[in-house]
């Protein structure tokens, strides 16, 4: 991975909101972790390298994540001297995208795409008798991971806006709350529940967004050590979110994670919209570790709660969240500033439980908005997904 570094911190110059830049043999990720304050882009070469940008979170968000370690494959199956055969390039490509899987367990948009491109190479391996013929298939199902992301980006944006002017009191001035990161920077533009917010804002209804900083994520690797003399700190709220919604001029109020009760309390929000990294069959759904407190906190003062995702975001092989692995990260993340390179900000010997993310249950989501439409309440427990896509034309409901 190696580093490209842009010439300037003036972000109103660069498009900073462009976390994948792509062209056929070549990727760069914006390295997320130095925004606001720097647009530092890393050279991916290798699936290798798409590996350690997604575990050390150079990019994050459920759906860049997928489409960057496609893509990191891609350039390497692009750039490759590869001498075997169609079935050994399949083998090549099947035994790399089982390794970019590895990278982060929680967030299913990975391990779907590379469910989608192994039976692709499969398939052609079976037929083709060049090699080049496997890896070209593979490439061009990974750029149109790029251009079909923007696309249902806005169609969830569309579908969310409509929805919530439908179903909100005072839908002329809608004040929302989101957490963590789901705009461009978590997808390959546009974003997911930001989206749906950017769409509120185009169509002149948004009074307010308001963003938590969601803590905890510092930085704390070893690739930061070797690479990063003056880390920064990584709130995907405070730094992506409000960057992002400053980018757009929304406006917009950044709040402490432990302020969105007393938000609600106060009557400042008429509705929460978050992302997701999965959700179960039965709408159950992991998202950034806050989620669930933002949940139960506007179940309780009667404030509606938006799911808004893909649906490659669905992961409708496991029936309810209990199944959905959680990952845990780095006590160094709580431990110190600066992801373990700065001071030391609790008790020496204190134990750390540090989840990246949590499940929210269904019966406190109102909706799930999706690029193919709305998914709301089959009971007061669960959605009917499945249901949802036999009744939307042409859908694989598998
Ligand atoms: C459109 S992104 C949806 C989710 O991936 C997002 O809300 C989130 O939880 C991201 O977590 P992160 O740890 O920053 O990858």
């Amino acid at each position: 991975m190696e580093v490209e570094r842009s010439a300037s911190a003036d972000v109103a110059t660069v498009n900073t909101l462009q976390s994948i830049c792509y062209s056929r043999g070549s990727l760069r990720l914006l390295d997320q972790r130095k925004l606001p304050l720097e647009t530092l882009y890393l050279d991916i070469r290798t699936a290798a390298d798409g590996w350690s940008a997604i575990r050390e979170m150079v990019v994050r968000g459920a759906p860049a994540i997928a489409i960057a370690a496609a893509l990191s494959l891609a350039v390497e199956a692009f750039n490759l001297e590869f001498s075997g055969t169609a079935a050994g390039s399949a083998s090549f490509l099947i035994e790399k995208l089982d390794y970019l899987v590895s990278s982060r367990p929680t967030a299913v948009n990975l391990s779907d795409a590379a469910t989608k491109l192994k039976s692709l190479v499969k398939n052609v391996a079976e037929t083709a008798s060049d090699p080049k013929a496997v890896f070209q298939a593979y490439v061009d199902a990974a750029e149109a991971m790029l251009v079909d992301d923007v696309t249902e980006n806005k169609k969830i944006g569309f579908h969310g806006a409509t929805f919530i002017r439908e179903n909100i009191k005072n839908p002329e001035k809608i004040s929302i709350l989101t957490h963590c990161n789901t705009g461009s920077l978590a997808t390959a533009g546009y974003g997911t529940a930001l989206g749906v917010i950017r769409s509120l804002n185009a169509g002149g209804v948004l009074k307010r967004a308001y963003c938590t900083e969601t803590r905890p994520f510092n930085q704390a690797s070893s690739w930061v050590l070797r690479n990063l003399l003056a880390p920064r700190y990584n709130l995907q709220g405070s730094r992506l979110t409000a960057f992002e919604l400053v980018h757009d001029k929304i406006p917009a109020t950044l709040i402490a994670d432990s302020a969105a009760a007393a938000l609600m309390q106060a009557g400042r929000v008429n509705a929460v919209i978050v992302g997701a990294d999965r959700i179960a069959a039965n709408g159950d759904t992991a998202n950034k570790i806050g989620t669930y407190s933002l949940a139960v906190s506007a179940s309780h003062h009667e404030v509606p709660f938006y799911v808004a995702a893909p649906f490659t975001s669905i992961d409708q092989s496991i029936l309810s969240g209990d199944q959905i692995v959680i990952e845990e990260r780095s006590a160094k993340e709580l431990l110190y500033s600066h992801g373990g390179l700065g001071q030391q900000v609790a008790a020496s010997g204190i134990a750390v439980w540090n989840p990246a993310f949590d499940v929210t249950p269904a019966n406190l989501i109102t909706a799930i908005i999706t690029e193919k439409g709305v998914i709301t309440k089959a009971s007061a427990n669960s959605f009917a997904i499945k249901e949802f896509l036999e009744g939307v034309p042409g859908s694989n409901t598998n």
